[in-house]
């Protein structure tokens, strides 16, 4: 499980994060929701460690991050980290020289499952094609959490269709992955738990098929609620 315990984040006398709380669990999908500038890559770079937090607690399977973490949680981020003049086999080379948990035979199988060419350069792939590079380099890693920054954001609606697939195949397994999006309708049927955010604090958390169950609401129905009210 991912705690995240009463996080707060300043950026200079800016307070993004005023004391978040929400777990992920293995095995679950969990979003977090909120309007552009929220904080919800700030709380993913909280959660990799890769910017310090002023108050509160983080933990992954009740440990608090350190560097052996790596092999066991990844980050996806909204753009691809490999050099533009590097191939594809190239970025899956260095992902593998890099991590032990580097799974060859699951790269193998999701550039196939994609239809990407290996030979081709980081520079010259459309977008649609970098965000499916950006998924591959992460879901081929062997971890128990994936974290995922906007994976549909500008494609269309088939390479969307195709990301979506993805999560509901055993590329995912019994991984836990907190993703961000702006596109619900793409994943709103794909989601376990919603985390809704705004000015820094969580407005609600909840069990997406509880909700649809319990009181026949989706979650765009309960985002309305807690936002429009
Ligand atoms: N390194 C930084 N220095 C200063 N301010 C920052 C920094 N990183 C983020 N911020 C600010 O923190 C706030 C939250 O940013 P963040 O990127 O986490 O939001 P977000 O919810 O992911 O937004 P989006 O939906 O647009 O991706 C924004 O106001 C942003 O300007």
């Amino acid at each position: 499980m991912i705690e995240v315990k009463g996080v707060t984040k300043k950026f200079g006398r800016k307070q993004v994060l005023k004391g978040i709380s929400f777990t992920a669990e293995k095995g679950e999908i969990t979003c977090l929701i909120g309007i552009n500038g929220v904080g919800k890559t700030t709380i993913m770079n909280a959660i990799m460690a890769l910017t310090p937090i002023n108050n509160g607690q983080i933990l992954i399977n009740g440990e608090e991050i350190h560097k052996g973490s790596y092999e066991k949680i990844t980050f996806i981020p909204d753009a691809i980290t490999m050099l533009p003049q590097m191939k594809i086999s190239d970025a899956m080379q260095f992902m593998d020289d890099f991590y032990d948990c580097w799974n060859q035979k699951r790269a193998d199988e999701m550039l196939g499952f994609f239809k990407l060419d290996k030979n081709e350069r980081i520079s010259s792939l459309s977008k649609g094609n970098t965000a499916k590079v950006n998924l591959l380099l992460g879901l081929a890693m062997d971890v128990d959490y994936v974290l995922m920054d906007e994976p549909f954001s500008g494609i269309d609606i088939f390479s969307r269709e195709q990301i979506a697939e993805v999560f509901t195949s055993h590329l995912i397994e019994d991984r836990g992955v907190i993703i961000t999006t702006h596109e619900i309708n793409d994943i709103e049927h794909l989601i376990d738990k919603a985390i809704l955010l705004n000015e820094g604090v969580v407005l609600k958390e909840f069990n997406t098929e509880e909700i649809r169950e319990n009181e026949g609401k989706s979650v765009i129905d309960v985002m309305r609620e807690v936002y429009q009210s």
